[in-house]
């Protein structure tokens, strides 16, 4: 169950569950709760561009997988009446795959490009001159023919989308007029979207049932909505069709959710560093190993999360287990690693 919906794409869900995911997304600034002060911010500058005609500054949204990177694009388009392209930073493999992509761009579209760190450099050197003077210098031919030609671009607004920040190149970074760090929802919010979502979904439930779930979503809304279907299984099978709080917890619990929220890889994680690493500190690559895991996986999906919510610390020397940690687990700290938790 893992993957299919931590590490973001839709790609792993069922066509059912895809039409599900649809139609819960919130397609305007007024649908989308949390996260208040980027959307309000955001309904300045779309508000600003519409009254002086011109296009939106390009957007820069980062921040963990299920925040809503990918929703908030397609409402900051819908909110500017204009088109949406959208491609993602692996698929531009050469220019012309992104020139291809430009001189089809209408005036005031959006782009959206998902996962920018990925995109390949030399791509990225084209997106340059693109986003900043809306053209383009194409080479045509090669060896003695090459020549460049020069093409003009319709303004558009770029949406770049990523998990990881810290790997854009500081020249991209700088492009993006608008920055926006998405971050985790309270379990407030959250209990708002499993009670709006179970609205679309005309699934009758109980406001603490959804609390439940909220508060054991990891902060995240693609998380909830995915434990509110899978709950909702749980109901019709198990129960009358209505999510009470006892099916809430009794799904969560079959979906190995802990009573804190945290999954089956967040407590292998702290498990493997207080149990084969003394509790840290730990380089990220070997608890990777560990826990058959991806290093990369971890550093974006999982550590955050636990870092958060305070079970986990990022020190010079790697990743240490927290004081949180050993009581969430119920271990016992080793007497004789005093300063462990001094910092
Ligand atoms: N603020 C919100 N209110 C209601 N639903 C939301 C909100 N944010 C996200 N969602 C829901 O969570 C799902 C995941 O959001 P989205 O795909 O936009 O995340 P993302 O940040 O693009 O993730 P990834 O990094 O994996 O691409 C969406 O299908 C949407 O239904
Ligand atoms: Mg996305």
């Amino acid at each position: 169950m893992r993957e299919d919906y931590l590490t973001g794409d839709e790609e792993h869900l069922s066509s059912n569950d895809r039409e599900i995911e649809k139609a819960l997304r919130p397609l305007s600034f007024e649908d989308f709760t949390g996260q208040a002060k980027i959307i309000s911010n955001l309904k300045i500058f779309v508000l600003a561009a519409k009254k002086r005609e011109e296009t939106l500054d390009h957007v820069l949204l980062h921040g963990p997988p299920g925040l809503g990177k990918t929703t908030l694009s397609h409402i900051i388009a819908n909110e500017l009446n204009t088109g949406i392209k959208i491609t993602s930073g692996p698929v531009l493999d050469k220019p012309s795959d992104l020139a291809g992509l430009l001189t089809n761009l209408e005036e005031g579209d959006v782009l959206f490009i998902d996962e920018i760190h990925r995109l390949n450099p030399i791509v990225e050197e084209y997106l340059y001159s693109a986003m900043e003077d809306f053209r383009i210098d194409i080479m045509l031919d090669s060896g003695p023919n090459a020549r460049s030609v020069q093409i003009s671009l319709s303004p558009f607004t770029l949406i770049g989308a990523t998990t990881r920040s810290g790997l854009l190149t500081s020249p991209l970074r700088a492009r993006f007029g608008i920055n926006s760090r998405l971050e985790y929802y309270d379990a407030k919010l959250l209990t708002d979207i499993v009670m709006r979502s179970a609205g679309i979904l005309q699934t009758p439930i109980d406001e603490i049932a959804a609390f439940e779930i909220a508060r054991r979503s990891r902060g995240t809304p693609r998380i909830a909505n995915m434990l509110l279907r899978r709950t909702r299984d749980f109901a019709e099978v198990k129960g009358d069709g209505r999510i009470n709080l006892e099916i809430a917890q009794m799904a969560l619990d079959a979906l190995d959710v802990d009573s804190n929220g945290l999954d089956e890889m967040d407590n292998r994680i702290l498990l493997t560093i207080i149990e084969k690493f003394k509790g840290g500190p730990v380089g990220l690559s070997t608890i990777a190993t560990a826990c058959g895991e991806e290093a990369e996986t971890i550093e974006e999906v999982y550590e955050p999360f636990l870092i958060q919510e305070g079970y986990l610390k990022r020190t010079a020397r790697g990743r240490m287990a927290t004081e949180l940690a050993y009581k969430h687990l119920k271990i016992k700290p080793n007497p004789g690693m005093g300063t462990l938790f001094d910092t």
